[in-house]
């Protein structure tokens, strides 16, 4: 068998939010942003299912539940956790979790804070819903290797740690694939007890 035969595949939900991209106004940066990082990051075999929706709660909230339902065990949105009216991708989310995990909104702002003094506009949540951990990354697409990744300084030492880190990890407790990183761009944290032996 092959190394990479040996990684557990992995379906993940990708889900851009933006009235303008889904209307055709601008090109939707956000699917391939996503796309890219979690190829570069993840050894896993993926299975991508990408959705392009507008600002609106019950189309976001109706995405979430089909993409859980289709065995996504990671499901990443992008947009529309800002303050505006139309921002409403937190409340949609919320709406489907079984459980919130705020850590992950709080490490987001910590780390984009780094980047912008405007972080704390992004109202971002993540949630557990049955053996899905649906996260949300703000709009601007440069904001997705940002928070996923945190900051490294020159020579590539971590300065603040990227929200991923934690993923594989909470992927394994809601009883989803063991999923591995690419150690320089991104450096999962699992327990000992939890680590799987080759
Ligand atoms: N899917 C996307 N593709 C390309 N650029 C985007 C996308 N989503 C957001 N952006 C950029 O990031 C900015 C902030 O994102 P935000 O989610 O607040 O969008 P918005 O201003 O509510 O507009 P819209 O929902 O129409 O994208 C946008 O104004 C746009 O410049
Ligand atoms: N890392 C990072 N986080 C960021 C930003 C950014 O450029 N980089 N933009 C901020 C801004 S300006 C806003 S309004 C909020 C909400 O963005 P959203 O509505 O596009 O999701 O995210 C914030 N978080």
């Amino acid at each position: 068998m092959t190394r990479a035969a040996a990684f557990d595949p992995v379906k993940i939900g990708i889900v851009s939010i933006s009235d303008r991209a889904s209307a055709g106004v601008y090109e939707d940066k956000g699917l391939p942003a996503l796309q890219d990082w979690l190829t570069r990051a993840l050894l896993n075999p993926i299975t991508f299912e990408p959705r392009l929706i507008p600002d609106e709660q019950d189309t976001i909230s109706a995405a979430l539940i089909a993409l859980v339902d289709e065995g996504c065990s990671l499901v990443l949105t992008t947009g529309g956790t800002g303050p505006t009216l139309r921002d409403v991708t937190p409340e949609a989310t919320l709406a489907v979790a079984h459980k919130q995990m705020p850590g992950f909104g709080e490490q987001m702002r910590q780390i984009s804070l780094r980047f912008v003094p405007t972080a704390i506009l992004s109202r971002q949540v993540a949630v557990v819903r049955d053996q899905s951990l649906i996260i949300n990354l703000p709009g601007q697409p440069k904001a997705i290797a940002e928070t996923l990744e945190g900051l490294k300084d020159a020579a590539g030492a971590q300065l603040v740690p990227g929200i991923f880190a934690a993923v594989p990890y909470c992927v394994d407790l809601i009883g989803g694939p063991y999923l591995e990183t690419r150690d320089e761009v991104c450096k999962a944290f699992r327990p000992k007890s939890a680590l799987r032996t080759r």
